[in-house]
């Protein structure tokens, strides 16, 4: 990653777009501190990341992986319970608050009935619904979650995208969002933010950013940008991909 200089804002839904291999997931591990900058550094609530520990960076800060890994015997219940871990440590005392918002979480994703399944019996799109129930039951201002709507039916990609639009507006989250379709980006993000080759091709609002010509820098690929019903959508011609290796 190379010369990036990005700030995300509270009350913004930001989606981080840009081809395979082009430094979306590597940028996010260094949002949450997972991977540490050659150079540079990363500021969350004004303090260098690497000054914070990690309960204290749990507790503002929620993270979605794009493939996340559990033991199979876990149920989803279970899972989403560890949500509290930041806050109760390995031990601590579950409040009924607590739990009243897991049960939250797992309703919003639709899988209320199914607390006491165990993941390795989820499909790969409930499975994805438990982790992203994870992320939200955990109640921190910031959430960065890697392709969420990944394996997700259609109706759940919106149900999902209309949820996390909802806390930016109506909680003031702070949302950063990997995204490959840019029609969802269009249509939910506030700001794109578009990576090429590890480096900030474009970055601001979406309309903005997401262009033909973007999309013809970052993806090798020509597409229509059209306006239909106040959204804007971009049309990708299949045919004439341009640039491809
Ligand atoms: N652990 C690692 N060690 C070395 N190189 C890595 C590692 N993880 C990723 N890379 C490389 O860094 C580059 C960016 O990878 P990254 O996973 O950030 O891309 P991405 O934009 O998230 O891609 P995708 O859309 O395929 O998920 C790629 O060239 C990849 O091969």
């Amino acid at each position: 990653m190379h010369d990036i200089s990005l700030r995300f804002r509270p009350g913004r839904f930001t989606a981080l777009v840009g081809a395979n291999g082009s430094g979306k997931s590597s940028l996010m591990r260094c949002l949450i501190g997972l991977a540490a900058p050659e150079a540079g550094r990363v500021l969350l609530d004004g303090r260098p990341l690497a000054s914070q520990t990690r309960r204290q960076i749990a507790r503002r800060l929620a993270y979605l992986p794009q493939s996340s890994i559990c033991p199979d015997h876990l149920t989803v219940g279970e899972l989403v319970e560890l949500a509290g871990f930041a806050r109760t440590g390995l031990f601590g005392t579950v409040r009924a608050a607590d739990r009243e918002g897991y049960r939250e979480a797992l309703r919003t994703v639709g899988l209320a009935g199914k607390a006491a399944r165990q993941l390795s019996r989820l499909s790969g799109g409930e499975r994805q619904r438990a982790f992203i129930a994870l992320a939200l039951a955990q109640d921190t201002p910031v959430l960065l979650m890697d392709e969420p709507v990944n394996h997700l039916d259609l109706k759940y990609q919106y149900a999902v995208l209309d949820l996390l639009r909802d806390l930016v507006t109506g909680q003031g989250k702070t949302l950063v969002v990997v995204l490959h379709d840019l029609n969802l980006a269009l249509a939910y993000a506030d700001d794109a933010v578009l990576l090429k080759q590890g480096r900030v091709l474009a970055q601001g609002p979406a309309r903005q950013v997401l262009d033909a010509r973007a999309v013809a820098e970052g993806f090798g690929i020509a597409a229509d940008l059209r306006d239909l019903g106040g959204r804007r959508l971009c049309l990708p011609k299949g045919a004439q991909m341009i640039g491809m290796p």
